[in-house]
């Protein structure tokens, strides 16, 4: 295949948002969806999220549960997946929860277009990988962590980066939990925002699964038109 096999994971309210129009990030699952979330991370080789996610939230993005970073280790690997940033301007903070909590690789994938002395700050926390001229070109990239050994990689968000990897046709499977709560906002991101499909390039799913959990219900699509 040449690229990692790819799910986003994403919890947004019954009216599709994931956080506030302020973006602030809003606890739209409960602890069931969350140690759901955890054995996803703790299974996974990678997990991404985007730069306007570590503004926004600053995930730490580890795994929680100890039992689950033992049995990683136990297996040889790390106690958490590599944890990557897609930061074309490397504008990823020197303090970020990312850095600063849990052990494991770091990778901040920058493009050209960044700043030369923000790019050596970053190289002291993280290995930085340049991919594309003004943002990064995220097909190169995966080929790339695909040869680093990342054969299972998660997408955590936000909007923006989940609009880039499906319109890429990069990605597999979506499980998306649907809260009980109304967030409304013209500008508060949704599952997938971006410039949006044509009419003819609509992406289709199909429903693999779906279970209520907590107040809310989990549904797993896979994608169907992906290249
Ligand atoms: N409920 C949930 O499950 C989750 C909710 N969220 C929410 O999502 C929001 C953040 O989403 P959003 O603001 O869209 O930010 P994203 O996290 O999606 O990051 C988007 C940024 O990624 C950078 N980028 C680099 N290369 C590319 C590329 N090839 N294509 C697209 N983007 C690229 C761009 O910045 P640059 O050009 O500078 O590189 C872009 O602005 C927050 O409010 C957060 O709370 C986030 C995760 C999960
Ligand atoms: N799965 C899920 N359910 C919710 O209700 C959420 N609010 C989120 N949000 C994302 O989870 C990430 C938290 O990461 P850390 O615990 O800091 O490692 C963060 O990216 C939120 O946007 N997810």
């Amino acid at each position: 295949m040449g690229r990692p096999f790819t799910f986003i994971n994403s919890a947004m309210s019954a009216d599709g948002k994931i956080s506030t129009k302020e973006r602030k990030q809003v606890r739209i699952s409960g602890d069931v969806d969350f140690d759901r979330m955890d054995e996803l991370r703790a299974t996974s080789d990678a997990i991404m999220v985007g730069i306007g996610t570590v503004l926004a939230d600053d995930p730490s993005l580890t795994v929680k549960s100890k039992s689950r970073r033992s049995a990683r280790k136990d297996n040889g690997s790390d106690e958490g997946p590599i944890r990557i940033v897609i930061d074309s301007k490397a504008r990823t903070p020197l303090d970020a929860d990312i850095f600063i909590k849990g052990e494991g690789k770091r990778i901040i994938a920058v493009s050209g277009s960044a700043p030369e002395d923000r790019v050596k700050m970053l190289q002291q926390k993280a290995l930085v990988i340049t991919v594309g001229d003004e943002q990064v070109d995220l097909v190169a990239l995966l080929k790339e962590l695909y040869s680093m050994g990342v054969k299972r990689l998660m997408v955590e968000g936000g909007a923006t980066l989940n609009w880039a990897m499906l319109s890429n046709g990069l990605v597999d499977e979506i499980y998306s939990f649907v809260g009980n709560l109304l967030i409304g906002g013209t500008c508060a991101p949704t599952l997938v925002d971006g410039s949006g499909f044509h009419e003819d390039d609509i992406l289709k799913l199909d429903l693999m699964s779906m279970e209520k959990m907590d107040e809310g219900v989990l549904l797993k699509w896979a994608v169907l038109n992906r290249y």
